[in-house]
């Protein structure tokens, strides 16, 4: 499918024509903060104020959980044929494909995403997704164990119950989608708080919801401020489960909340200084310098797995770096409704200073600039955007704190190392574990240094590949748990066993 609206100016003439939602999701419900409250909703293009969004309250959380909790309790979500959750699910789908153009527009003002990326990969991914999670809902089978003699044991698999998921600004539709789809596939009741930057897709996406006929207080949207509601969803006796993407230090604080209430289950995907390995013997030099350029470059660098330290052999890095710099000339920032534009805005003008802050710190330190290191003023009527260069440092210390730092924004970092076992240390020198690239050909090689990276995910010959087959998640401080693929289901079912003396 194409996208249907074509050129800059009919997407800027686009833009105009949104109608942006003004309440938030409770209990079936569209309604205002009981306080009244607002805060303005800024576009990282140009720095206008768009609209003003409805702000919850911690009194507004405690509704939207006591909403959850009776329709997980008493309502008819958890007791449905799975079959009919499916149908729910479906026709929710429907009406978000009805709705792409619109959803697309909305993330690209929100947090400044390109028009073409927020068309043609986040929307596709969401609608993918909810529809994998629909669809998977009527064919989960639960297990008899073989107890033998005269004894019968079920081991079946529940809805843990109400789910909190907390998520970030960067893919947000994709990355709530992994976790709502699964949640309420299986029978949870959910409330969502999205991020500062992107409040009002979620609330659009959960208005669609209603509009499809799934029961009140299955689905809650809560926009607000992380400190006072993220925290409050964390710390509520009412949440069982609580899944969550972000930075690492607010993932460790969900654990602490947990463990400070009820032990609420908590699934976090977090950072990600993700390694990029390539080897003399790469199959396709060309395909692997456009791949990490492409890679760091993507969504402005603002992703976990963005592959942010690119490890070089000697053999081959004057070639690669060469190459590099040659493709980030193609990521130049532009305005994000042109649908020729490859890299957008960063999200919000503090995200460019704390990227500058990142650069600066890599200057003072010694590393070598290669390209970038700036802010970019598009001119009128773009001049108040939060854009910036792609940057890139050469001769990279792989303990320098821009090696070791998730810097979440264009900016890579290259080392050059003499072997594959250097590079396969200092890959694996990281807190984080998120992600890794590997680019060899011998097929021995793959396998070998393939399982000596600490990392969730290993992409070999190829980076950001995925499919929703497959889980996504971390080692080590990159989280817990996985979403996507059937694993996924876990993290919103409590296993249970029955035994029966027949
Ligand atoms: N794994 C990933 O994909 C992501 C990683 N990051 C990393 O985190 C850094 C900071 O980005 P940022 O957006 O601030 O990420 P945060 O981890 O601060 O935000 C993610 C979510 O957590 C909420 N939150 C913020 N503070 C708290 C708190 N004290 N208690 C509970 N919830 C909270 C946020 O709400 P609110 O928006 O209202 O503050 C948001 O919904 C980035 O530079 C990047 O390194 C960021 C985003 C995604
Ligand atoms: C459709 C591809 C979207 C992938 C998003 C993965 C990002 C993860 C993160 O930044 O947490």
């Amino acid at each position: 499918m194409n996208m249907p609206v074509k050129t800059v100016q009919e997407w800027t003439k686009y833009s105009t024509t949104i109608s942006w939602p003004k309440a938030m999701i409770i209990d079936g419900k569209p309604r205002a903060a009981r306080d009244d409250s607002y805060v303005a909703l800024v576009t990282p293009r140009d720095g206008s104020t768009v609209t003003q969004v409805p702000y919850a309250s911690a009194t507004d959380m405690d509704d939207a959980v006591a909403a959850a909790r009776r329709a997980f309790d008493d309502g008819p979500w958890p007791r449905m044929a799975p079959k009919e959750r499916k149908e729910l699910l479906l026709a929710w789908v429907a009406l978000m494909e009805l709705n792409r153009t619109e959803l697309a527009m909305m993330l690209s003002i929100e947090m400044g995403k390109p028009i073409s990326d927020a068309w043609g990969i986040e929307l596709r991914a969401l609608i993918n997704t909810y529809k994998w999670y629909a669809e998977i809902a009527d064919k989960e089978l639960d297990e008899i164990s073989n107890v033998g003699g005269d004894d019968l044991a079920l081991i079946t698999r529940e809805p843990v119950g109400v789910v909190a998921v907390v998520t970030p600004w960067n893919f947000p539709l994709t990355l709530s989608a992994w976790k709502i789809a699964p949640a309420l596939a299986v029978g949870c009741t959910v409330v969502h708080k999205p991020a500062d930057l992107t409040p009002l897709t979620a609330v659009r996406i959960a208005e669609l919801a209603l509009e499809a006929g799934i029961p009140a207080g299955v689905f809650n949207v809560l926009p607000g401020r992380g400190s006072v509601i993220g925290k409050g969803l964390g710390l509520h006796l009412g949440v069982d489960s609580l899944a969550f993407t972000g930075s690492t230090e607010v993932g460790r604080a969900y654990m602490e909340y947990a463990a400070q209430s009820n032990l609420k289950r908590v699934w976090l995907e977090l950072g990600g200084k993700s390694a990029n390995i390539i080897l003399p013997d790469a199959p396709n030099l060309q395909e692997a310098i456009d791949t990490a350029a492409w890679g760091i470059f993507f969504n402005s660098g603002q992703m976990c797995t963005a592959p942010s330290r690119l490890i070089l052999h000697k053999d081959i890095a004057e070639e690669v770096i060469a190459g590099v710099l040659a493709a980030s000339r193609n990521f130049q920032p532009g305005d994000p409704f042109d649908p020729d534009t490859q890299m957008g805005p960063l999200a919000s003008m503090s995200r460019r200073g704390e990227v500058q802050a990142h650069v600066d710190r890599a200057l003072a330190d010694g590393s070598t600039l290669a390209t970038g290191g700036h802010s970019v003023d598009l001119g009128a009527p773009l001049t108040g955007g939060a854009y910036y260069e792609p940057t890139v440092f050469v001769d990279v210390h792989p303990d320098s704190a821009l090696a070791q730092e998730e810097v979440f924004g264009p900016v890579l970092s290259v080392i050059t190392v003499d072997n594959e076992d250097e590079a396969i240390r200092v890959a694996n020198n990281s807190d984080y574990g998120l992600a890794a690239g590997l680019w060899a050909g011998s097929v021995s090689r793959v396998h070998k240094l393939s399982r000596q990276l600490r990392a969730g995910t290993v992409w070999v010959n190829c980076y950001e590949e995925g499919d929703l087959t497959v889980p996504f998640g971390g080692f080590k401080m990159s989280g817990n748990g996985r979403d996507k693929s059937r694993h996924a289901l876990d993290k919103y079912t409590e296993m249970k066993t029955t035994y029966i003396k027949l």
